[in-house]
Formats: structure tokens, sequence, C-alpha cells
């Protein structure tokens, strides 16, 4: 099938007075039309650089994007002019974040700010009445209790949780193809984030709609998505179904990854985790990203740089250990 979006060896550095800062280090990655991908990665890997830069959203400078390709249904975006880039997100692609309060404006009624910013989206030509119509219906469709009164609500008057979910009703008011869910749960406590994640799964799957969710936690996106790409330091290190990730997991940055998701036997004190930190970016080592963290590190890490590789049919992994072991089986 055709890609939704494919990015195609994307590098992208940052121009600082402390140096160039190598934060996206050739990374492809491709989502498929309804799709649900996970990008996960601990805090600091490029996962939101990665998402924002495909889409012009980084500011230039001091970032440059020293190479790749970015194609949106087959159209490359990074050519467009900025205006033309503008025009294709407010179609096409939407956006949610970890604070919803980034976008809703505290002064205006809720009802206003949806009617507003569907009245705002071009080619649409919608008069207000029937904006506050559609409006109504996405608060309903976001299952927020009361809409009516909602919708005369003040943003300071509703919750974290419905706050959130009026975020998503506005990002999916425009029907957009692509929707891109930068930590969507992670300000609310575990209840609520269960309800959000179920929410945004059943509305992108019954609107066909696409989706990136980015994540520092495995256990959120194998919630909603059906594939992972594991990001580490500006690299893709696995991109698998979620199913193969968590029964075999193969790059050792992904299962330590596994080993921090919390599980009911095992005591929140006992987290395995990662020891260590991301490299310097400012300096990357010549081989492996992660080589200096790995427990199963060896002379040929170190050497050159560490390409994806299939594994499976739909599983690549970036890793000479895993590679050599598979070549031995
Ligand atoms: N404007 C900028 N100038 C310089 N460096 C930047 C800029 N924006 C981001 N970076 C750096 O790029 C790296 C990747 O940042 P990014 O926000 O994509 O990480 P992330 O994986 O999404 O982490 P988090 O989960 O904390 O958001 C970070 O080290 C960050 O400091």
């Amino acid at each position: 099938m055709e890609s939704l979006l494919a990015i195609r060896d994307l590098a992208l550095e940052f121009h600082t007075f402390d140096g160039v800062y190598q934060a996206i280090d050739h990374v492809s990655l491709a989502v498929a039309p309804g799709e649900a991908l996970g990008l996960v990665g601990e805090t600091g890997c490029g996962k939101s650089v990665l998402t924002r830069a495909a889409f012009g959203l980084v500011p230039s400078p001091p970032a440059r994007i020293s190479s790749g390709s970015v194609l949106f249904e087959g159209r490359e975006i990074l050519g467009l002019s900025p205006k033309e880039q503008r025009a294709m997100r407010g179609r096409d692609i939407a956006m949610i974040f970890q604070d919803p309060m980034t976008f809703i404006n505290p002064v205006f009624k809720i009802g206003t700010q949806l009617v507003d910013a569907i009245c705002a989206q071009k080619g649409r030509g919608f008069g207000k009445r029937r904006a506050r119509e559609l409006a109504l219906t996405m608060l309903e469709k976001v299952q927020l209790p009361n809409p009516l009164r909602q919708f005369e609500s003040y943003p300071h008057q509703l919750s974290g949780g419905m706050r959130q979910r009026v975020l998503i009703a506005m990002a999916l008011a425009a029907e957009p193809k692509l929707l891109i869910a930068d930590e969507p749960t992670t300000a609310l406590d575990v209840t609520i984030q269960a309800q959000i994640l179920d929410l945004i799964a059943q509305l992108v799957e019954d609107m066909g709609i696409s989706l990136i969710m980015i994540s520092h936690d495995l256990g959120v996106v194998s919630q909603v998505c059906s594939r992972v790409a594991v990001m580490y330091a500006g690299q893709i290190v696995e991109d698998a179904p979620v199913a193969e990730i968590f029964d075999d997991p193969l790059h050792p940055y992904t299962r330590g990854l596994l080993a921090s998701v919390p599980h009911p036997l095992r005591p929140a004190n006992k987290l395995e985790g990662i020891s260590g930190s991301l490299p310097n970016l400012y300096a990357p080592p010549p081989g492996c990203r992660f080589a200096e963290r790995c427990p199963h590190v060896t002379e040929s890490c170190l050497k050159g740089r560490i390409g994806q590789k299939y594994i499976g049919k739909q599983h690549k992994v970036a890793c000479i250990a895993v590679e050599d072991t598979m070549q031995h089986a």
C-alpha cells in the first residue's frame, strides 16, 4: 500500500553557540493510510523534532535539514513554500499536545473557539450556523458530558481531561488525514489517561485517520497503535508491529524500554530501566549511538554507521549483534 507519509533519510541539525547538534540522523519512517504508529523513546531522543521537522515546524535557523525527503500522499513537503506548508498542515494534518492550554485561549468560551477554528478551515466554507452544529457534534464525539453546557464554558471551568477532549474535538473537526498526538496524556492521571487513549483509538479508527502517537511509554502506545518505531539519539533503532515489539524485542534499547514498563507483579522500585544517558550529539560516536549503554557491545559496534535491516517481514532493527545472532541461528 502506498504510504500516506514517507520520511526518507531525513537528517536535521541545530546550529547553536555550542556547535552543531545532530538531532535527527538519516531517519526513514512511513505511515500507511489509517495506520496508528507509535513513536517511542526517552526524553530528548528527537521524537517531537522529527515529526515537527517533517511538516516544516522547526524554526530554521537554528535548525537545518541537511538531507532527506518527506512525501505526503506522494507530494514532497520539504520543497513547499512556508505558505504552502501551512495550507497543507491546516487541511490534512492535526496535532494535539500534552498541554491543551497551549492551544486553547483561556479568555474565550469553548464553543466560540471551536466555531472560530471550524470557520477558519480553508476550503470548507462553513458559516457560523453550520460550524456551531459541527462543533456540538464534535463535542459529542469526544464524549464530553453535557456538550451544550460545555459549549458555553470557559476553559478554566473544565478539568484537564475535559480540556484534552476539547482539543481532540478541535483537531478532528477538520477531518485531517493524519493526527499527531505528542504525549497527549502525560499530564493526566492514570484513569483519565486510559479514557483519553481509548477515545483517540476509537476516533481515528472510526474516521479512518492515520495516527502518530509520540510517547516515552511503550505501555501507552501499545493501547492505541498497531506498529511501533523506537527512537534513540536521533535514529530509529527498531520498527515493528506492537505484538512483535512486546513478544520479541530485538534491539537492546527496546528491551531496556520494555523492562521499564511498569508491571503489576513488579514493585515500582524494582524497575530495571537503562543505566547511563544519551550520547553527546554535538560529537556523536562514530558507530552505534547506543553502544556506551549496551550490555552486548562489541568492537564492531564502534566502527561505522549502523543501518536498519529487515529481520522479519515487517520487523526492522539497527543492531549488528542482532544481525549476527540471526545469521548464525
Ligand atoms: N530549537 C532548538 N535548538 C537546539 N536544540 C533543540 C531545539 N529543539 C530541540 N532541540 C534538541 O533536540 C533534541 C530532541 O528534542 P525533542 O523535543 O524532539 O525530544 P523528544 O524525544 O520529543 O523529548 P521529549 O519527550 O522530552 O519531548 C533535544 O536534545 C533538544 O534539546
